[in-house]
């Protein structure tokens, strides 16, 4: 089986998130993830890391505005200053929290641009970030998401990260391949696995059942055949890395929701 990482801005949501280390520890996860530190001292969250055994394994760098709808900066004409700022911020808490890998979020298209415009700029904007993540020996990641779930997202398809990783040249910019989101927009999941996680530029797997975005035993894909795949291309490739549970509980935000639905996981 991959190694499972639980992402605390999803998982254990009945419970403030200082203590969603506590709960996932107890269920037998030794790493976590989540979308955004930033509401906590650093200090604090690495007590929690550090009283419960667990690993820090992502998070993402400040999104811009996320109450005014903005879900990334990367791709932003005229952000590009708030962008680099953003990376700094991330990369103090992953060098305070001693985590490897950052994701940045693209953004949403703006009014009137297209994606074909915004390129350049975007390739710009990750080759910088590329370049502070290095000298700080961190990887930086950028993921393809839905635009069911983020209507405008910039990065939508695995062929589209991976060209733009190819354009950027930096050996510690990967692809942070999500496979609810692969499933959604393209599918063909088994076969991307095998075509990308060979090339070594995939630095991070998320998961979460489709279409509901549950647990990964409820829904259209058949994770168990997409964990073998994943364990036997690590295997012949080296790859070390984490798959992230980014899925909402079924039974929502009440007590035990999370982990009585980790049956997927202890079989
Ligand atoms: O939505 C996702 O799948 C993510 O992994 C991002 O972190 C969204 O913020
Ligand atoms: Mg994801």
């Amino acid at each position: 089986m991959p190694r499972f990482a639980a992402n605390l801005s999803m998982l254990y949501t009945e419970l403030p998130f200082l203590d969603r280390f506590a709960a996932a520890a107890a269920d037998g996860f030794e790493a976590v993830e989540y979308l955004f530190p930033y509401e906590h001292a650093p200090a604090d969250l690495a007590a929690r890391l550090r009283d419960h055994g667990l690993e820090q394994v992502l998070f993402n760098t400040p999104p811009g505005d996320w109450a005014a709808g903005e879900r990334g900066l990367a791709c932003l004409p005229g952000r590009e200053t708030d962008f680099r700022d953003a990376v700094a911020k991330a990369l103090d808490y992953a060098q305070a929290l001693d985590c490897p890998r950052i994701h940045l979020m693209a953004g949403l298209v703006p009014e009137g641009r297209t994606r074909d415009e915004l390129r350049p700029l975007y390739i710009d904007n990750l080759r910088r970030a590329a370049e502070m993540a290095a000298q700080a020996g961190r990887e930086v990641l950028i993921e393809p998401i839905n635009t069911r779930d983020i209507p405008g997202f910039f990065l939508n398809r695995q062929d589209e990260a991976h060209a733009i990783v190819q354009a950027v040249g930096a050996p510690n910019l990967k692809v942070q391949m999500d496979l609810y989101h692969c499933q959604i927009v393209e599918g063909d999941v088994a076969t991307k696995i095998r075509q990308y996680l060979t090339t070594g530029r995939v630095g991070h797997f998320q998961i979460a059942g489709v279409p509901g975005r549950h647990e990964p035993d409820v829904g259209e894909l058949h994770y168990p055949y997409l964990f073998d795949v994943i364990d036997e291309v690590a295997a012949q490739c080296g790859w070390q890395g984490w798959v992230g549970c980014e899925y909402r509980p079924a039974r929502g935000a009440v007590p035990g929701g999370t982990s009585d639905g980790l049956g997927w996981m202890r079989r």
